[in-house]
C-alpha cells in the first residue's frame, strides 16, 4: 500500500495548475447517461473517483474513455457514449468505493425507466443516507423499493413535482435536477444546494437542451423535455475549489509565495476571508490566484455550513493551519456528524486539540514533530499532508488511497513547489 513520506520545514514557492473539480466531474460524467450520443467533457481531473466513474459507466455498457487531443489539455478530455445498449445497474463492488455512484440513479431512471443502484453504505465522515434522493424521485412518480441492499427504481416516465428536501443536499439536488430534465412537466426544487458544482452541472445540462432556471439559488425550476442532445462543444469543468483551498492552506501553514493557475477566487470567498484573517495575502491575478504568507499564521475560528459559507470539505485542511498558528481557535462542523477523524492523527504530530461534540478547540503550537499517521478519509489525508509539511523531521502518511480518490497528482504538485515529499510503497 502506498504511503507519502514528507520531510517538513520547507517553504512553498512557484506555481502549479489547479485541476477540474472532482465534485463537478462526477455528476457531469453521469449526466452523459441522459443522452444517446457521444458527450465530451473537458478539464476532467485525473483521480481515482473519475477512474471509478468511467469504470462504472463502462460496466453499464457505455463507452467511457479519455481522448487524446492536440490541445494543451491533452488527456484531460473524456468522451462518454451511452448510445446503448445500457444495463441500468450499478453494482456494490463499485458503489462501495465511491458514494457519488448514487448520481447514476436519476439519469438512469429518467432515460431508461428503471435502475438498480446498490445502496451506498456509511463512511468515515458520517452515515450519509440517500433518503432525500429517493423521496424526491418518488414525488416524481417513481416506484422505489430497497431490497437486498439495492435501490430498485421504476417509472414509465417521471413527472414534474415540487420537492422540498429536508436539508440542503448537493448530490440530492444534482440527482433530482438530472431526472427532472427528462421528466414530463415542471419540477421545482426548493431548498436546493447552491454549490458551484450544482450550477456547473445545470449549465452543462442547458447546453444539452435542458430547460433549467435558478441554478445557484435555493429554488431551481426545471421544465422537462422529451430528449437531450450532446453539447455542441465539450463542457469545460470548473476549477476545483477544494484543491485550490487545500494549496492555499498548505502555503498559509508552511509559508511561501505560490501562484495557483486557473484557480477561481469567487468560489472560495469564505475560505479566503479566513485565510486573510490568519495573515495570508490572497490575490486574484491574471490567470489564477496568488497566495503569500510571510509570518506564523494567526489562529482563526470558523464553522462549516452550506455554500456560500465555509465548506466542510475544507475543515480538516484549515484545522492543520490552526494547529501551528499563534493563539487558539474554535472549529465547528455542522454538516457531517463524524468529520473529526483527523484530530487523533494530528495529535500524534504534537497538535493540541480537544473535541467537544461538533466543536474542536485548537491551541496552536510553535512546532509539530514528524510521526507516522494514518489517513481516514479524503480531506483528513490532505490535512495530514499539510501538517507533515510543517512538522520537524519525517512524517509518513499511510492509507493514501483516500487522498488519491480526490486529488490530481498532489505530491507531484507539492514537489514542484519545493516540498520534500515522495510516494513510497
Ligand atoms: C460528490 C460530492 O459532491 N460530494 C460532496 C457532497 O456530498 P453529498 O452530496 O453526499 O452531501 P450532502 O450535501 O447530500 O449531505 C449534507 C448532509 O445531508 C445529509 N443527507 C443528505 C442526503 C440525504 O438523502 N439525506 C441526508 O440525511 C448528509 O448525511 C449530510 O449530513 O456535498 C458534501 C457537503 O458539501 C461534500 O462534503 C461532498 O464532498
Ligand atoms: C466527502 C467528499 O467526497 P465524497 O462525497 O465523494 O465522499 C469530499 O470531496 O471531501
Amino acid at each position: 500500500m502506498d504511503k507519502l513520506l514528507i520531510h517538513g520545514g520547507r517553504r512553498l514557492e512557484g506555481e502549479i495548475a489547479i485541476a477540474g473539480a472532482k465534485n463537478a466531474a462526477l455528476p457531469e460524467l453521469c449526466a452523459a447517461l441522459l443522452v444517446g450520443a457521444p458527450v465530451r467533457l473537458a478539464n476532467v481531473p485525473r483521480l481515482q473517483d473519475v477512474a471509478t466513474t468511467l469504470k462504472l459507466l463502462r460496466t453499464m455498457g457505455a463507452r467511457a474513455e479519455r481522448v487524446d487531443t492536440a490541445s494543451a489539455d491533452a488527456g484531460d478530455e473524456v468522451v462518454i457514449d451511452a448510445t446503448g445498449p445500457i444495463v441500468p445497474e450499478a453494482p456494490y463492488e463499485l458503489v462501495k468505493t465511491m458514494r457519488a455512484s448514487i448520481l447514476v440513479l436519476g439519469p438512469l431512471l429518467a432515460r431508461f425507466g428503471r435502475a438498480v443502484v446498490s445502496l451506498p453504505g456509511g463512511c468515515a465522515i458520517g452515515s450519509r443516507p440517500v433518503d432525500q434522493h429517493i423521496k424526491g424521485l418518488q414525488a416524481m412518480g417513481a416506484d422505489i423499493v430497497v431490497e437486498h441492499g439495492n435501490i430498485v427504481a421504476k417509472a414509465a416516465r417521471l413527472h414534474g413535482a415540487r420537492i422540498t428536501t429536508d436539508m440542503v443536499t448537493v448530490t440530492g439536488t444534482e440527482n433530482l435536477m438530472m431526472a427532472a430534465a427528462l421528466a414530463d412537466g415542471e419540477t421545482v426544487l426548493e431548498n436546493a444546494a447552491q454549490e458551484p458544482e450544482v450550477t456547473d452541472l445545470a449549465e452543462m445540462l442547458i447546453a444539452m437542451g435542458a430547460r433549467i432556471e435558478g441554478q445557484g439559488t435555493h429554488r431551481i425550476r426545471i421544465q422537462g423535455v422529451t430528449a437531450l442532445h450532446a453539447p455542441a462543444v465539450p463542457h469545460r469543468i470548473i476549477p476545483d475549489r477544494i484543491e485550490t483551498g487545500t494549496f492555499l492552506c498548505a502555503v498559509a501553514a508552511a509559508g511561501g509565495n505560490v501562484l495557483l493557475r486557473g484557480a477561481r477566487a469567487d468560489h472560495l470567498d469564505a475560505v479566503i476571508d479566513k485565510l486573510r484573517e490568519s495573515g495570508a495575502s490572497v490575490t486574484a491575478v491574471d490567470g489564477g490566484l496568488r497566495v503569500a504568507m510571510h509570518q506564523r499564521p494567526k489562529a482563526v475560528s470558523f464553522r462549516t455550513s452550506e455554500y456560500p459559507a465555509f465548506p466542510t470539505d475544507m475543515q480538516a485542511q484549515f484545522m492543520a493551519v490552526n494547529c501551528v498558528a499563534e493563539g487558539a481557535a474554535k472549529v465547528s462542523e455542522t454538516i457531517f456528524e463524524n468529520r473529526f477523524m483527523h484530530v487523533n492523527e494530528l495529535l500524534r504530530l504534537g497538535a493540541q486539540i480537544e473535541v467537544d461534540g461538533h466543536t474542536a478547540l485548537v491551541q496552536g503550537v510553535e512546532r509539530l514533530s514528524g510521526a507516522s499517521v494514518m489517513a481516514t478519509d479524503l480531506r483528513a489525508s490532505a490535512s495530514l499532508v499539510i501538517a507533515g509539511l510543517v512538522a520537524d523531521g519525517a512524517t509518513t502518511v499511510d492509507r493514501i488511497y483516500h487522498l488519491d480518490r480526490g486529488y490530481d497528482r498532489m505530491e507531484a504538485k507539492l514537489r514542484q513547489l519545493g516540498a520534500h515529499i515522495e510516494r513510497v510503497s
